[in-house]
């Protein structure tokens, strides 16, 4: 998500430096005519604005307030912003690690997968200084099409686990009824045909529904993505006593998958944990 979002920077004419764990993954950046700093905190010191799009929650702290992290050459002037999926505490702690420097927090997590990050498509859930917001929003709108600007910090956060909890008990629903289709005789490409002219249809259901009935899962957001947002979930949930059932068989479904060594498939290959158990069971 990072490297589509950089291009679209560069190709805006933005004055864009990058930095990566894996630096090779930066080369097709530099070749564009970013620059490349050694460590989050010399982007930091670098740059006015440090957009970060981490993993997840551990990878979010440590690039941010680990050693070198952003934090460190983070000041007065100057502006963090996370776009990572991660938690609220996760996003109140580097907010206070930034504020600790006097400089500027927005959590700006985003809906919409690869192909909207490449298209400039994505959808901002932005929560935190609202000057920052100001700010950034013409970069914002370079990469997204639209912004939501959620008040105080974690806001962002909440909404994004609340969006992709949604998502995985979908896809996971959407499995259940391409693999019983077929196991009572129907097609389910005719399945899928009925499900996107109806009430209920989706464009993530249109979109990756044709490839599911093939058992293919080109990664446009990785299973354990999904399956952490929807551990992430479960626990806003639990933290303010809010019954998720559906959510929590689903993310039973997405470990049993991780177990299969599909962590890095597309999440729709949540199928396959389906598929297994039908066979155990057959
Ligand atoms: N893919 C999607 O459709 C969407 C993803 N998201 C969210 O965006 C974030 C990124 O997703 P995506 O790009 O798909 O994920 P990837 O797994 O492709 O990329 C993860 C990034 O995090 C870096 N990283 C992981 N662990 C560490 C660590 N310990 N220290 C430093 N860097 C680390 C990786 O570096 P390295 O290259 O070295 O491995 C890589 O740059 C996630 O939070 C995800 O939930 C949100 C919306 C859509
Ligand atoms: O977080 C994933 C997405 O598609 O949005």
């Amino acid at each position: 998500m990072g490297s589509p979002m950089a291009l679209n920077l560069i190709k805006a004419g933005c004055d864009v430096i990058v930095w990566n764990r894996t630096k090779s993954k930066c080369d097709p950046l530099i070749s564009l005519g970013a620059k490349y700093s050694s460590s989050p905190e010399e982007v930091a010191a670098n740059c006015d604005v440090t957009f970060a799009m981490l993993a997840d929650p551990e990878s979010a702290i440590d690039v941010a307030c680990g050693k070198n992290g952003a934090v460190s050459g983070m000041g007065p002037g100057k502006g963090y912003v996370d776009v990572s999926t991660v938690d609220v505490a996760t996003s109140k702690l580097i907010n206070e690690h930034i504020k600790a420097r006097g400089a500027l927090f927005l959590e700006a997590p985003v809906s919409g997968s690869k192909k909207p990050a490449e298209d400039g498509q994505l959808i901002f859930l932005t929560a935190g200084d609202r000057s920052l917001y100001e700010l950034v929003s013409p970069l914002l709108d370079i990469l997204g099409k639209s912004r939501f600007y959620l008040g105080k910090v974690g806001n962002g956060a909440a909404m994004k686990l609340v969006v992709n909890m949604i998502m995985g008990s979908m896809m996971a629903s959407f499995s259940e009824g391409i693999l019983l289709s077929k196991k009572v005789g129907l097609d389910p490409s005719v399945l899928v045909e009925v499900v996107s002219q109806g009430p209920i249809s989706a464009p993530m259901y249109s979109l990756k529904g044709p490839s599911m009935v093939k058992s293919q899962y080109p990664t446009a957001f990785p299973l354990k993505h999904q399956q952490k947002d929807l551990r992430l979930a479960l626990g806003l949930a639990e933290s303010v006593s809010q019954s998720t059932p559906i959510a929590a068989a689903a993310n039973e479904l997405y470990k049993v998958a991780k177990s299969y060594g599909l962590s890095d498939e597309d999440f729709s290959a949540v199928i396959e944990a389906l598929k297994a158990k039908s066979q155990d069971t057959a």
